[in-house]
């Protein structure tokens, strides 16, 4: 229809995008520069090789982020061709891989694969193969697939999915075969060249490839879109102006148009724009979008954790899983079980909880169910009525869950409580309901039931101790305090909360804390948690004649290193003067309220010696 060099060819290559006109048979009779250039026709690469096949013994290197789904045809079953039979590998899985092609001399492949449920940035192998060096990777984060052979690489970008293969020859070791983009239009599939197809040259050495005149499927495979194409160009009404479609796996926005003349089809004009550069910037933009958003979402997290729960100190890892956990308890009314050591802060979080929740404006009854007597813990959990039981008081008694109506009732040591009162517990928590002592009068229970255990409770369990429905009943909505040990770095923020409390309540006036004091405290195991650094903050503050706090005023062993030193009664004569004399320099300090004069009178040295030792045992003045 249009001459070799006709004017609407030449015309048509002036056009910024891709334009294709097939005719009423699907024969391609315009294909201009641009849509040559988007589909990796006539595209002239740097590295040349001839034309070919692969051939037995040749080393095949692949980089495929999506076997099967890549436009490169990979089957796992065709893995085979170069030495890998492995059943695990499935379609969807990314691979990167070497191996000797239908080599009979049992050339062991290299391969690493990954699901592809597993998120990963990059899927790389490199090492020695046959001699030479090989690297094969798969950046999903940048979309770049990369062989290597040697000092030379080969790279394609990708969008979605890709199928990389690069083939040396098997005596010179020098590249044979090396795909680029185009490689569907150009029919190089990797399964198809597995299978023996011949590929063509590439570079200098590329043979005149003309798509005129060449069937419309032979050049682009016939999905959806070319399909459409065609279907235009029969007769069919299809027209569409500017939509988003997939050709050769590459995103295109494109055009379509019959062409009529005099009435009668003669064909059809797609007109494409090449976006995979957009849809990169795109993807880019979306995921630093989603980074934003999460860190966004993060830094509310931890923003809403600090504010919501002002009083729970730390910001260890672990006690903001906490927090955040708390906080998620708040807004449901299921019962939560804080479990954890003694001291670790449950009751403190059971208060947060009630006062981040809906029952916030009503009662919060805390109750130790290990410091009330056996006999009572039922009447004051129920409550009684007048003179239900000898020495019951007229007027009968509110219990305890009346009292905590539409508030919070946290139940404290709730492993320590008699198993005919778990009984009683497990069917009120059940029936969301009871009676109290001497009352025939059901009464319901309208409040939220936080319970605490410094106990295994699997344990008293499986020790007949603790009934397993009752266990079940109240591990809806676990909460593991984690002891003070495991998340030292939450010390110093301890400190800085507890120390002023502490001060005001002990009324000995502001005092800090010296760095030395803060580092012996961060050394230490804590085996009573957080009320154990109370209690040694409210000794230390009672201690400190001065504004300050030493190491000398705490009443903790030696840190963890010297304690183990201690214990293998290994320590050196040298070790055990140092530390003595540090010792010695500290509580002078300290008896001296932190005035070094006096302190260096007391010590009977010289001022330059003082300040040496002072220096040389780190102690901050
Ligand atoms: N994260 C924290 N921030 C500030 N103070 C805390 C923190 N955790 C615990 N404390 C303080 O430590 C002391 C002990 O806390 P709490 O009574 O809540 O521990 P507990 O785990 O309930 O102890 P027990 O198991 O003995 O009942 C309290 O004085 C509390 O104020």
């Amino acid at each position: 229809m249009f001459e070799k060099d006709s004017f609407e060819r030449q015309f048509t290559d002036m056009i910024h995008d891709g334009f294709i006109f097939i005719d009423t048979m699907g024969i391609i009779q315009i294909y201009n520069s641009k849509a040559k250039e988007i589909f990796g026709i006539d595209y002239k690469p740097e590295y040349s090789h001839s034309s070919g096949k692969i051939e037995k013994g040749d080393i095949v290197i692949i980089a495929d982020s999506c076997i099967g789904k890549d436009d490169g045809g990979l089957s796992p079953e065709s893995l085979k061709y170069i030495g890998i039979r492995n059943s695990n590998i499935k379609t969807g899985d990314a691979i990167v891989a070497v191996g000797s092609y239908c080599d009979d001399r049992r050339l062991v492949p290299k391969y690493v694969y990954s699901s592809s449920d597993r998120l990963h940035d990059k899927l790389e192998l490199e090492g020695m193969y046959h001699g030479i060096h090989i690297s094969s990777s798969i950046d999903f984060e940048n979309g770049i697939v990369a062989v290597t052979a040697g000092q030379d690489t080969y790279k394609i970008e990708f969008v979605k999915c890709i199928g990389h293969m690069v083939v040396l020859d098997a005596a010179t070791k020098k590249m044979k075969f090396y795909q680029t983009k185009g490689y569907t239009a150009r029919g190089e599939d990797i399964n198809a060249l597995l299978k023996g197809k011949e590929f063509r040259s590439k570079g200098n050495d590329t043979e005149l490839f003309d798509v005129i005149g060449k069937n419309v499927f032979e050049i682009h495979n016939g999905n959806s879109t070319i399909k459409e194409f065609y279907e235009a160009a029969v007769g069919n009404d299809i027209r569409y102006t500017d939509e988003y479609k997939e050709i050769n796996g590459r995103p295109t926005i494109c055009s379509l148009h019959p062409v009529d003349k005099n009435g009668k089809r003669t064909g059809a004009v797609l007109i494409i724009k090449d976006i995979s550069e957009i849809k990169k910037i795109i993807s880019e933009r979306d995921e630093a979008l989603q980074n934003l958003f999460r860190m966004e979402r993060k830094l509310s997290d931890e923003e809403a954790t600090e504010k919501l729960l002002p009083d729970l100190a730390g910001d260890s890892r672990e006690i903001t899983n906490v927090k955040r956990l708390a906080l998620k308890a708040a807004k449901s009314n299921s019962t939560v079980l804080i479990l954890g050591e003694s001291g670790t802060g449950k009751s403190m979080l059971a208060k947060a909880i009630h006062e981040n929740s809906s029952y916030c404006n009503n009662p919060f009854i805390a109750v130790n169910c290990s410091s009330i007597p056996e006999t009572l813990l039922e009447s004051e959990l129920f409550g009684y009525e007048g003179g239900a039981f000898t020495g019951a008081k007229t007027g009968g008694k509110i219990g305890l869950f009346e009292a905590a109506q539409n508030g919070t009732l946290f139940l404290d040591e709730i492993g320590e409580i008699s198993m005919s009162l778990q009984s009683k517990l497990l069917q009120v928590l059940q029936d969301k309901s009871y009676y109290k002592v001497g009352s025939k009068d059901i009464k319901r229970i309208d409040a939220r039931i936080i319970v605490a255990t410094n106990r295994n409770l699997e344990e008293e369990v499986q020790k007949g101790r603790f009934r397993e429905d009752l266990y079940y009943r109240i591990n809806v909505f676990p909460i593991w305090m984690p002891p003070l040990r495991e998340r030292r770095e939450d010390i110093y923020s301890l400190v800085r909360n507890i120390l002023p409390r502490v001060c005001e309540r002990t009324g000995c006036g502001d005092k800090g804390i010296s760095g030395e004091a803060l580092r012996l405290l961060y050394s230490y195991d804590y085996p009573g948690n957080v009320r154990e650094l109370e209690n040694i903050l409210e000794r230390a503050v009672n201690m400190a004649e001065g504004k300050t706090i030493f190491s000398s005023h705490l009443a903790v062993k030696r840190n963890r290193q010297q304690n183990k030193a201690g214990a293998k009664g290994l320590r050196k004569l040298k070790e055990i003067i140092n530390d003595a004399e540090k010792e010695a320099i500290e509580e002078a300090i300290a008896a001296n309220n932190g005035d070094y004069k006096s302190a260096i009178m007391a010590l009977d040295i010289g001022k330059t010696a003082f300040y040496e030792k002072v220096k040389k045992h780190n102690i901050i003045i």
